[in-house]
C-alpha cells in the first residue's frame, strides 16, 4: 500500500539529514515541505518565534500538544538546558510512530517523552503518572478547537504556575478565535500577539503568547 506523506517526510530526513543533529533534521523537513509536499509543521518563520519564546522561558518542564511528525519537538528540545524535558502529546498512532523515529534520528530522545493519546486524557495524568509538578512552557499546535478546553483543563489540574508561558500556533490560519478571546479576556493571562505567515506559504498567520499570572 503506498506510503503516507508523513512517511515520505521521515524517509527524506533519514536519507538527507545528519543523524544526531537536530538542526539539520529541522532544516531538512523544511526543505522537503517547502519544495515537495506541504505539511503542517510550524515551519521556520514561526519556528524562530517559537525558539525565542522557548529561550526566554528556559523551561525545565515543557509540554507540546500535537506532535505530528516531531518537527517542533526536535526544534524545542534542541534548546533545552541539561536535565530539562519536553513532554509531547500525539493522538494518531501513525504520526506517533513517525515522530518517535524523527526524535531518535535527531538524537533528542533523552529530552523528549512522547505520550500517545488525546490531550484531555493525558493532561489529567501529568502530575501523578508523569511526575510533573508545574509546566514552565506549553506549545499548543493540535486541534484548534481544543486550545481553549485544554487551557482550562491545565488550570483545573494546577499545572500552571505564575509565569508559565503558553504559546499557540495558527491564531489566524486555520484560526483559534475562541482561544484568543478566552486568554485576552481572562485576568489570569498576559497576552502578546506575534504576526507571521503560514508555514511554507504567503498566507497570513500569527502566534499568541499567554503568560499565566496565577
Ligand atoms: O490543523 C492543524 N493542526 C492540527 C494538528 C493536529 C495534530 O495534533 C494531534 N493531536 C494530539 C492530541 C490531541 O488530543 C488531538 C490531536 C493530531 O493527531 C495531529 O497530529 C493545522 C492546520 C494548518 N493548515 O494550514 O491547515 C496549519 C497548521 O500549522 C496546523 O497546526
Ligand atoms: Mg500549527
Amino acid at each position: 500500500m503506498n506510503q503516507s506523506k508523513e512517511q515520505r517526510i521521515l524517509n527524506f530526513v533519514l536519507q538527507n539529514a545528519v543523524r544526531g543533529d537536530p538542526h539539520s533534521v529541522v532544516d531538512t523537513i523544511d526543505k522537503y515541505c517547502s519544495q515537495k509536499e506541504w505539511a503542517m509543521n510550524v515551519g521556520d518563520e514561526k519556528g524562530k518565534i517559537l525558539d525565542k519564546t522557548v529561550q526566554e522561558a528556559n523551561p525545565s518542564v515543557a509540554l507540546e500538544l500535537g506532535t505530528y511528525c516531531g518537527y517542533s519537538a526536535v526544534r524545542i528540545s534542541r534548546l533545552l538546558k541539561a536535565g530539562a524535558r519536553l513532554l509531547t502529546v500525539e493522538f494518531n498512532p501513525e504520526f506517533a510512530a513517525i515522530a518517535k523515529q524523527m526524535i531518535e534520528f535527531a538524537g533528542v530522545q533523552d529530552k523528549v517523552k512522547l505520550l500517545e493519546g488525546p490531550s484531555e486524557e493525558i493532561i489529567p495524568q501529568l502530575k501523578k503518572k508523569y511526575e510533573v509538578d508545574t509546566l514552565d512552557f506549553v506549545f499548543l499546535d493540535h486541534w484548534k478547537e481544543r486550545y481553549t478546553p485544554d487551557t482550562i483543563l491545565l488550570q483545573e489540574c494546577n499545572l500552571l504556575r505564575k509565569g508559565s508561558v503558553l504559546l499557540a500556533d495558527n491564531i489566524i490560519f486555520p484560526g483559534a478565535p475562541d482561544f484568543v478571546n478566552y486568554v485576552r479576556k481572562s485576568p489570569h493571562f498576559q497576552c502578546t500577539n506575534y504576526p507571521s505567515h503560514l508555514e511554507y506559504m504567503q498566507v497570513e498567520d500569527a502566534m499568541e503568547k499567554a503568560v499565566f499570572l496565577g
